[in-house]
């Protein structure tokens, strides 16, 4: 982990510009001068370097691989090694370890949440290969930037840690690049560890994946034990790309960045043809035409090259100043070719959790809203609307594929940005389903219908989100675990054995969950229930009804918008009764009594009273300073800014930021 915030900021920012001497010393990243290693350079002494040749590189020679492993079973750390022991980078210690978290959150919470790419060169019988190492992030959150990067590749190392064995994510994206056809090599990791087992563990991977065990290696990401034999596995298993580099031009757009003075970077990889500097090309999708100013490949950082071609992967700059244009997953053309054929895409993501994110100064809102763009640029994901609220002003309602997702959202704003922001409920997308057979989704509690809305109204019915959840846990928590699932709403409950030998067998267990229940404390609960030894994994199974309600909170019988919620009516008086008692504590004694309510419709389902403040008699008695006085009136006049009015009540800022962080902790 780096030093300190400003210290990775400084950093990130450096990256971004293209510095690299400067990030090279910092992240203390030198060149050897062995012949694979002479590349290890950086874009600005090309003079000095030889540029990497791209036409010595066919497709033969190239490897595009990705690691898929659950949540913290060793993916940047075995990133890492690789790049050590191809002579990418030197060592990697301290400071520098997990090269490819480069931004802080990553760094700060120790997991990855955007894949990275990296193209390394490898000896091999007396041959240099090229490899295309795709690190990608473990938490089903980001499973969109797994799956996008595995359209890229051709194998995958599946990693697990043969301390923990097979986990609900090794099952998810091994299965997904199985899908895909890639070629699988598995790899038991940490088995430097006293507590690996690495005999039982690839016993689990057999049976979960029916791969043989003469296929799985094991390793040390820590140590290096075992990278040479991954190396080899690489060149010798997975096969190389396919492409004809005499073709006409196909390139897959596979992700992109912004750099705030060359514009949108793309990742690509190459299918067909070849790019060249100065190349003429149009993108599918939006039909425009761009000059290909500079292409090359990470290496680890942007190393220009004078092309790429068929079966390569690497980097576009060309001149493009509006991100939209670069749409995840277009196919790249060359301007005078024939143009036909776009390769398949990919799936648009599902926004799977909303919220509003509102500035704490609501001047600050055009400010915000540029912030969120920008990132949205790295995180095509997330989803953007604007929304505004009595209670907080102009704001963007945003769209998530998780909590998590919303979490890292929310921490890269006010990491990378400086926005200090407000953030309310998550809420999932619910189906609203009219009596004339149409239906819309919602995603904002306030749109939620009324009470007389059903019944002899115009709506029909409300759906909600469900998922198919796996849950992979010792068997001593599997009665807690049914219990939790079953008090969260919890249908089609099931369980088989993982593996029966050792001294606690490991079971799996499936269960349709409504999404709702997800999204606010069940991850906390879990960890409870299991003693943080279950891991969770879920997909998205459709909408289904459900008799879902709104509650409102008011002050003194105003609605507080950006506090209501939707929960199921078995849940409703609970719920209302904690948040109203919640609210009691965070809103100020006013001068007249304040009556906090919980209602669904015009049915209270909870009351707690604020009883009125005392005025102070001897106010303005006592003359004392003048400007004392004035001075006191501009600090509350500045406070009073930060106020929201609802009604007759005045309620600082810090009450909602309370009650909308007690209500997500
Ligand atoms: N003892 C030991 N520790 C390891 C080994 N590999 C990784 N670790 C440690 O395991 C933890 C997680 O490693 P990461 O490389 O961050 O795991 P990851 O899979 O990239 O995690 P996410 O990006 O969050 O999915 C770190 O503390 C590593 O130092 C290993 O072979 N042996």
């Amino acid at each position: 982990m780096l030093a300190s915030c400003g210290a990775v900021k400084a950093v990130y920012e450096t990256w971004r510009r293209g510095c690299l001497d400067i990030l090279l010393h910092r992240l203390d990243v030198r060149c050897a001068n062995s012949p694979v290693r002479r590349h290890v350079r950086s874009a600005s002494n090309t003079a000095s370097v030889p540029p990497l040749r791209m036409e010595d590189y066919g497709v033969d020679l190239i490897r595009n691989f990705s690691i898929i492993a659950h949540i913290d079973h060793g993916k940047s750390t075995l990133a890492d090694r690789l790049l050590e022991r191809t002579g990418t980078v030197e060592k990697i210690s301290g400071s520098s370890s997990q090269m490819l978290d480069k931004l802080k959150v990553e760094r700060e919470r120790g997991i990855t949440v955007k894949a990275q790419t990296v193209s390394m060169l490898h000896e091999h019988n007396n041959k240099t290969f090229l490899l295309n190492l795709i690190d990608t992030p473990g938490h089903v959150d980001f499973a969109w930037e797994v799956s996008r990067s595995l359209a890229a590749c051709q194998g995958a190392l599946l990693l697990i840690d043969a301390t923990q064995g097979v986990q609900a994510q090794t099952i998810s994206v091994g299965m997904l690049a199985l899908e895909k056809n890639l070629t699988i090599i598995p790899v038991l990791n940490k088995i430097d560890l006293p507590a690996a087992d690495p005999d039982r563990m690839a016993a689990q991977i057999e049976s979960t994946f029916g791969i043989g065990r003469d296929e799985i290696l094991t390793a040390s990401a820590k140590t290096g034990a075992g990278v040479d034999e991954i190396l080899r596995a690489i060149v010798d298993r997975i096969p190389p790309p396919s492409g004809d580099p005499e073709a006409e031009l196909k390139a897959l757009l596979f992700d992109s960045s912004y750099d705030r003075y060359r514009g949108v970077i793309s990742l690509l990889s190459v299918q067909s043809g070849r790019i060249r500097k100065g190349d003429k090309i149009l993108l599918h999708h939006t039909q425009k035409k761009y000059d290909a100013v500079d292409v090359g490949v990470l290496h680890p950082e942007e190393t220009p090259t004078e092309m790429l071609q068929a079966g390569q992967v690497g980097y576009l700059a060309c001149n493009m100043k509006n991100s939209s244009e670069a749409q995840i997953g277009d196919t790249i053309f060359r301007v005078g070719e024939s143009n036909r054929g776009p390769l398949d895409g990919f799936q648009p993501t599902k926004a799977m959790v909303f919220a509003g994110i509102f500035p704490i100064d609501s001047n600050d809102f055009p400010k915000l809203e540029e912030s969120i763009k920008r990132l949205t640029l790295t995180d095509r994901s997330v989803t953007i609307q604007r929304e505004s609220s009595t209670a907080l002003g102009q704001g963007c309602r945003l769209g998530f594929l998780g909590t998590l997702h919303m979490d890292v959202f929310r921490q890269r704003l006010e990491d990378e940005y400086d926005q200090q922001i407000l953030i309310t409920n998550p809420t999932v997308p619910f189906k609203i389903v009219y009596k004339n057979g149409k239906e819309t989704i919602i995603s904002n509690p306030n749109d939620f219908p009324d009470p007389q809305d059903f019944g002899i109204g115009k709506v029909q019915e409300v759906h909600e989100p469900m998922v198919k959840a796996t849950i992979i846990l010792p068997n001593t928590y599997l009665g807690g675990m049914i219990n939790l699932c079953s008090n969260h709403r919890a249908e089609a409950l099931d369980h088989v054995y993982l593996d029966t030998t050792g001294d606690e067998p490991r079971v799996l267990m499936t269960a349709r969950l409504p999404l709702a229940e997800i999204v606010t404390d069940f991850f906390d609960k879990l960890k409870k229930t299991t003693s943080g030894f279950a891991s969770f994994d879920y997909e998205d199974v459709g909408y289904q009804p459900s008799d879902m309600v709104k509650i409102s909170f008011l002050l003194n019988g105003r609605p507080i918008d950006s506090l209501a919620i939707i929960v199921h009516r078995s849940n409703s008086v609970r719920v209302g009764r904690i948040w109203a008692k919640k609210l009691r504590e965070v809103v100020p004694k006013q001068l007249f009594e304040v009556a906090i309510q919980a209602a669904v419709g015009r049915t209270i389902l909870a009351r707690e009273t604020i009883s009125a403040m005392r005025k102070d008699v001897t106010a303005g008695l006592y003359g004392g300073h003048y400007e004392r006085k004035m001075k006191v009136l501009e600090k509350q006049k500045a406070g009073k800014k930060l106020m929201k009015r609802i009604g007759n009540i005045d309620l600082p800022q810090e009450a909602f930021y309370d009650i909308l962080r007690s209500n997500r902790s």
